[in-house]
């Protein structure tokens, strides 16, 4: 993975707010294409995202997202395509985007023998701010962040949460209003999870932009107004995770989540033999069920013929489909080419 590339340090801080043209989106991707020699890792990707919206990026390993998201960042270039942060072209005003971007890679590197004190007074010197005013935005952003406890830490020394607030705490540094954030949450335990869930919700709050990756669909799901999902360097789906999850009641199916005393085993082959059911999942005292049904007479019968077949439900309760399982039979449905494209993928 690329290092951060410093912004311009002769460049004097100015409000960031100034420079953005809101009469644009806060960020537009038009057609953008990326190939490694024969590899073509992104292709005509297009999105657009509203000033103050989050945005979650989602796909599987390999499909674009570190890629596209470099582009966005100033870190690499496109064969094709345009992308605009702020209103201004990353390609031909790459010092404006920097000014605008706060930047969060999936893997960053600390300095031996260096403190976070140190750490940050380095990025803000090279950002250009001199003085009380870069004392002021350091002491901001480690009170943010919560790492002023962790001041004269060595840099290298530390936990992987702590370090990922290092690492949000130098994308923060000159205030920016849009924020790209690679995989911010990988590696972390559920507690530093929570913490950078709600660090970026305060951010959001701010009025931020924030287009973040991330594997865990879940946590997506809460903390983003809306999904992009990339599939082999195309944009397949752009919605909020609601549409998504309601898919399944739209088919005329019903998810069930059931629990059973005794062996989940016996409920799921009872499963495997009963008509207009299907086994989504085995889990630890039963089993994900779906019933291709909505009828509320018909999901009562499902229930009432497994206690009179001798199965001890404990536990029979409706469920949302899972982001998880929504993108994977999304995935299914491309590689089947059944797969129906969703309208906002290419502009609003
Ligand atoms: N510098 C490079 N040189 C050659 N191939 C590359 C380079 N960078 C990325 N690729 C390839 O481009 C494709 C997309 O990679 P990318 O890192 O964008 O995927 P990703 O969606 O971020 O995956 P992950 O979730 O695993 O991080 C992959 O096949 C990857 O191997």
């Amino acid at each position: 993975m690329a290092a951060f590339l410093p912004p311009d340090p002769m460049h004097q801080p100015a409000s960031p707010a100034l420079e953005m043209d809101r009469s644009q989106p806060a960020i537009w991707v038009e057609n953008l294409h990326r190939s490694f020699g024969q590899l073509q890792a992104v292709q005509g990707v297009s999105f657009r995202i509203d000033h103050g919206k989050v945005v979650g990026f989602v796909g599987a390993n390999g499909a674009g997202k570190t890629t596209t998201m470099r582009i966005l960042a100033t870190l690499d270039y496109p064969n094709a395509g345009m992308v605009k942060i702020g209103g201004h072209n990353v390609v031909h005003y790459p010092e404006k985007v920097r000014r605008l971007l706060g930047w969060m890679p999936d893997s960053f590197g600390t300095y031996e023998h260096m403190t976070v004190l140190e750490y940050l007074d380095f990025y803000a010197r090279a950002l250009g701010y001199k003085g009380q005013e870069r004392l002021q935005r350091i002491q901001e952003v480690m009170d943010f962040t919560d790492l002023t406890p962790l001041a004269d830490r060595m840099s290298n020394k530390m936990s992987k949460g702590q370090t990922q607030r290092l690492c949000l705490g130098r994308a923060l540094l000159h205030d920016p209003q849009i924020l790209i954030m690679d995989e911010p949450a990988a590696g972390l335990d559920p507690k530093a999870r929570v913490e950078l869930k709600q660090l970026i919700r305060i951010l959001a709050d701010e009025g931020k932009t924030i287009l973040i990756s991330s594997h865990i669909l879940s946590e997506l799901g809460e903390m983003c107004d809306s999904l992009l999902f990339i599939d082999k360097g195309r944009i397949v789906h752009h919605g909020d995770a609601e549409s998504m999850t309601r898919g399944s009641a739209q088919a005329g199916e019903t998810l069930v989540n059931v629990q059973v005393f005794g062996e989940p085993t016996q409920l799921v082959q009872w499963a495997l033999t009963a008509p207009m059911i299907q086994v989504v999942e085995e889990t630890k005292r039963g089993a994900r069920l779906r019933i291709e049904s909505k009828d509320e007479a018909t999901l009562a019968g499902v229930l009432r013929r497994m206690i009179t077949d001798g199965l001890q439900v404990t536990d029979y309760h409706r469920e949302e489909r899972r982001l998880e399982d929504a993108f994977i039979d999304m995935l299914g449905q491309i590689d089947k080419g059944t797969f129906k494209g969703d309208s906002a993928v290419h502009g609003e």
